[in-house]
């Protein structure tokens, strides 16, 4: 099995960094996310150098969906990352994560007055999603007193090679304002009260297994600029989103690597700016290439089920790990405890959540497993943790962080106090 530079097996068992899993898992419990803060730090310096073999004034906004945890956001603003928020809340953990307002962008399609409001106060930049959410802006800047710097989603009408519930930049979906209408949208900016247009946005897509779209629409985005510019715009930036795909199979996922999307983004886009004689920014949005195989889910064998096929049972379902069942995707799997061992069972790894889709990894050929044996579930870091559920009420797991010899936990483990707490007895229900 092929893996990440940052896991290795020794002795028979799987490790992250310098830590044997079998032990975090005995140390910390199960289930439990582990995560590499030297993977996260060489993955936004690959991405990062990769566009900035082309040009200087790029800047990564970290795409806070992916994983949303403070600890990685922290190490991400070290690096000098902002960050890509779609919620009022994932705004709060960027700033408390030291990501200076400069380098945010309050994204998302159904803002409330609050979101806006906060995005106002705080001094973020916001890409509006249509001209209702432009006049809402208009008025909550008015109404504070401040002025409030935006651009749009753009919709570039894109057809991309990834799961249909994530590709964003078709003519059909929800995201963004289509290019027929952009130019009325910027001519209204221009007017709005408290508002200024500085900005270009798209994202097509996340997953994506091909460069070949990213160069479309970076060529979308500059043919746009250009149309922008003469309405008198001054573009200070122009963000082409997130998106590049990783290779969750291995053994037959080809994936293009930061390098390949930079050589089919950055060209275009110089030409593109190169030919307005502006100079605009180049905002990028990853977040599943910064985080994704950075992270692995521990969880424990709680038994194993001759039946129709064979099941191994573990203590992780889709309540912590939603990939699988939502998107059919595929995680590979390891015995932590018995990794130098050969494959010969065919097992499918299912979760305690009671649904049949309730399945982590289907039909893969495995060492021989039996109960408590520790399975790590790979590449686990992007829409993870930031998507579990407590589904069954089930308290959600620990998170934890290693760098070199040093584990610790970076958020704790729920409990069912945790979740009788957030309910209220009825006041008719009181006696
Ligand atoms: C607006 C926006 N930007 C960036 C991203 C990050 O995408 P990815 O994690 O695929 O890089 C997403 C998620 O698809 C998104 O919706
Ligand atoms: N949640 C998706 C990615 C969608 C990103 C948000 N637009 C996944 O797990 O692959």
């Amino acid at each position: 099995m092929k893996l990440p530079d940052h896991l290795s097996i020794r002795n028979g068992h799987l490790y992250i960094g310098q830590h044997d899993t079998v032990d975090l898992a005995e140390q910390y419990g199960t289930p439990c996310y582990v995560s590499d803060e030297e993977r996260i730090r060489q993955n936004f310096l690959r991405y990062n150098s990769a566009l900035r073999e082309y040009y200087n004034d790029v800047q990564l906004l970290y795409a806070a969906k992916a994983n949303g945890n403070l600890s990685v956001m922290r190490v991400l603003a070290k690096m000098g990352a902002g960050a890509d928020v779609f919620s009022s809340g994932e705004l709060h953990l960027a700033l408390l994560a030291g990501m200076p307002p400069e380098k945010l962008l309050f994204n998302g399609s159904s803002k409330t007055t609050e979101d806006l409001e906060l995005a106002v106060d705080k001094g973020v930049r916001v890409s509006l999603d249509s001209f209702d959410e432009l006049r809402q802006l208009s008025e909550v800047a008015k109404r504070k007193g401040k002025e409030v710097e935006v651009s749009f989603r753009i919709n570039p009408a894109l057809e991309v090679p990834t799961h249909p519930k994530i590709a964003t930049g078709l003519a059909t979906s929800k995201f963004g304002i289509p290019a027929g209408q952009i130019l009325d949208a910027y001519k209204a900016a221009m007017e709005a009260d408290n508002v200024t247009p500085v900005g270009m946005h798209c994202h097509i897509g996340s997953q994506i297994l091909d460069v070949a779209p990213f160069g479309k629409a970076a060529e979308v985005m500059v043919d746009l600029a250009g149309k922008i510019t003469d309405l008198g715009v001054r573009l200070a930036f122009i963000d082409i989103g997130g998106g590049l795909g990783i290779p969750y199979n291995r053994e037959t996922d080809k994936m293009p690597t930061p390098e390949e999307y930079a050589k089919a983004v950055m060209p275009v886009f110089l030409k593109g700016i190169e030919k307005l004689g502006i100079k605009a920014q180049l905002w990028v949005e990853p977040g599943r290439y910064l985080v994704g195989d950075s992270t692995i889910l521990l969880t424990k064998v709680n038994s194993v089920k001759k039946a129709h096929k064979n099941f191994v049972n573990v203590d992780a379902g889709f309540n912590l790990l939603i990939r699988p069942a939502m998107y059919d995707a595929y995680h590979e799997v390891v015995v932590a405890n018995r990794a130098d061992e050969a494959p010969v069972e065919t097992y499918t790894v299912t979760g305690p959540i009671c649904e049949t889709g309730d399945i982590l990894a289907a039909d893969r050929k495995l060492p021989v497993v039996a109960d408590s044996d520790i399975m790590a579930v790979l590449d686990a870091g992007a829409y993870g943790y930031s998507m579990a559920s407590q589904y069954n009420s089930r308290p959600r797991c620990m998170e934890v962080m290693v760098k070199g010899e040093k584990s610790a936990p970076m958020r704790r483990r729920e409990s069912i106090i945790d979740i009788i707490n957030t309910m209220q007895k009825l006041p008719w229900h009181e006696e």
